[in-house]
């Protein structure tokens, strides 16, 4: 990834472009009107209203903030003459040209002034990069950190334990962790209430990281103080570790996603590089397009997770293009963002009736740009995951992992090479659920399907193929990885003790495995991991086989 230096110049070599281009815009303008006297024709009037529009819009952008300030008083004066030609006097007019010469000088002030001058790009850290999930504890009682330790250990989890702050700075530094847990009262410490520690340690690093409070009892005003410092979870300290493993990977999950893909359609071509800049800083996958005949075949080589789409372009409005890709079922539920100016209210509730989302009002600052686009494609994602989630185990849902099957294993005939799959069944589970109860039965699936997931790769897909039935998907896995890496599951699951009403049982699991080599297609591979299956149910469960013919 380009460094934040990289980006924070090519965003200065933009703004000397921006630059250049203002001192003719200006010339531009100013010559329109020299001479000319308050019976001046619509159409000039209409050239002027576009230019002074997009500078007003563009000027803020790359700092040039009185000038953009100026240009839209300038441009809402042309607008009411352009409703009503009637009203404008020559007086008024003579004065309306002496602000539009004093543009000059507000350009001259704000270019004096660089406001990028110095400010350094927000690059997020990149979390997701350690091959097994890093957790720091913070935790000052010695047995409660030896309990947790063990407890994550077990979920595949590679636990670093802190008793203080201090020692936990120092630990982020070495190495970037991908969670923390946190004790949220720390006696002796200063501050001993973690939840105002927390936020000061973010201070230093300069960047946040994915936390869970753990506290004794958990009240309003602590939910609260935990929520303003931050805290993605909070959890009673008696909670079971699987539920504890469950949230953490559901933050894991918010941060760890690949980069989400936005695409731009200006046709300020300077203005567009902008936003594509910026938001490629912030780690997103952003390309633009200046004409906006073009967008269709930009979405289809894209595939975006959204859209933003200037609303005032001269030769085809936002809002119409919105309502042409919406034609598409593929993009109906595409977010759109809008970029345009605060006072063009009807053209807004057009925009929205065509199927927009929201706007960002021009100028946009690149915080407001970068945090819009994040919390809107975030949902984006969110929504359409959650179709494809079982709701129980957040894992993929029987069609979805049968689809991830069939594509696995075409690519691996086309590419020659081999991918596994594995059929993963509990153990006379009935008698879990006969036993302990309905509840505490999902409770199991839950702890299996969190343990399959921090076990395989990101490139892995596990879904739930039926109750108690899970199905995996390991693309680039011969058989003898496959095995060793089910066997290694089933051994950790059939350590794990669960915890009922104080009393403590085991539960054991059952795998059987196959890959591509022996098997045609989807349907094929399903079949002989069930079979392999079958044999290790027959050879008396807690075990896992590999298919070796019918
Ligand atoms: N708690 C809970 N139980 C489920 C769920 N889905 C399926 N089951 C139960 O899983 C059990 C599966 O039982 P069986 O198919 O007889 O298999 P088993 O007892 O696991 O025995 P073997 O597979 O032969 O080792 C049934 O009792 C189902 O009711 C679920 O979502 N939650």
């Amino acid at each position: 990834m380009t460094d934040s230096t990289d980006f924070s110049a090519q965003l200065a070599a933009l703004r000397e472009q921006y630059a250049k281009r203002l001192v003719h815009t200006l010339d531009n303008l100013l010559s329109r009107v020299k001479g000319k006297g308050a019976d001046i024709a619509p159409i000039i009037l209409s050239e002027l209203h576009a230019d002074l529009h997009k500078l007003a819009g563009s000027g803020g952008t790359f700092g040039f903030f009185e000038l953009s300030r100026q240009a839209r008083i300038l441009e809402v004066a042309v607008k009411v003459w352009l409703d009503d030609l009637s009203v404008l006097e020559a007086a008024q007019w003579e004065a309306w040209k002496n602000d539009l010469s004093a543009l000059r000088q507000a350009f001259m002030t704000d270019a004096a002034f660089d406001a990028s001058a110095g400010k350094a790009l927000l690059v997020p850290p990149l979390l997701g990069q350690n091959e097994h999930v890093r957790v720091i504890l913070i935790e000052d009682e010695a047995l409660i950190a030896y309990e947790l330790n063990k407890g994550l250990s077990q979920f595949g989890y590679e636990v670093s334990h802190c008793a203080d702050f201090s020692a936990a700075e120092a630990e982020i530094r070495a190495g970037m962790p991908d969670v923390l847990v946190v004790d949220s009262m720390l006696p002796g410490q200063n501050p001993a209430d973690s939840t105002e520690a927390l936020p000061l340690l973010f201070e230093r690093l300069g960047y946040r990281l994915p936390t869970v409070f753990l506290a004794d009892r958990i009240d309003f005003p602590s939910r609260l103080a935990a929520a303003r410092a931050g805290g993605g979870a909070f959890l009673t300290k008696s909670t079971d570790i699987s539920t504890l493993a469950g949230r953490i990977e559901m933050l894991l999950r918010e941060h760890d996603h690949a980069p989400y893909r936005v695409l731009i359609v200006d046709d300020d071509e300077v203005l567009a590089e902008h936003y594509r800049l910026t938001l490629k800083a912030a780690g997103m996958l952003a390309e633009k397009v200046c004409r906006p005949e073009e967008t269709l075949a930009a979405m289809q080589s894209l595939n975006p997770d959204l859209l933003i789409i200037d609303l005032y372009m001269p030769d085809c409005n936002g809002a119409d293009l919105a309502l042409a890709i919406r034609y598409e079922d593929a993009w109906m539920s595409l977010p759109i963002i809008y970029l345009s100016a605060a006072d063009d209210l009807d053209e807004q509730i057009k925009a929205l009736s065509n199927g927009g989302d929201d706007f960002l009002t021009k100028p946009v600052s690149d915080a407001r740009l970068v945090s819009t686009v994040q919390v809107r494609a975030a949902r984006a994602r969110k929504v359409s995951e959650l179709m494809s989630q079982d709701s129980l185990t957040g894992l993929l849902k029987h069609s979805t992992i049968k689809d991830r099957l069939a594509i696995e294993i075409e690519r691996a005939h086309r590419q020659g090479k081999v991918m596994a799959m594995a059929m993963v069944d509990l153990d006379n589970f009935k008698q879990v659920n006969d036993t302990w109860g309905h509840p505490m039965g999902d409770q199991v699936i839950k702890t299996l399907a969190h343990l399959l997931r921090q076990r395989l790769r990101r490139q892995d897909s596990i879904g739930r193929y039926g109750g108690e039935e899970f199905a995996v998907v390991l693309p680039e896995c011969n058989a003898a990885d496959a095995m060793r890496l089910l066997d290694d599951i089933r051994q950790r699951f059939a350590e794990m003790r669960f915890i009922h009403e104080g009393q403590s049982f085991g539960i054991t699991l059952s795998a059987g495995v196959a890959t591509s080599k022996q098997c045609t297609d989807a349907p094929g591979l399903l079949a002989a991991a069930d079979a392999a299956l079958y044999k290790a149910k027959d050879g008396g469960r807690n075990q896992v086989c590999q298919f070796c013919g019918y």
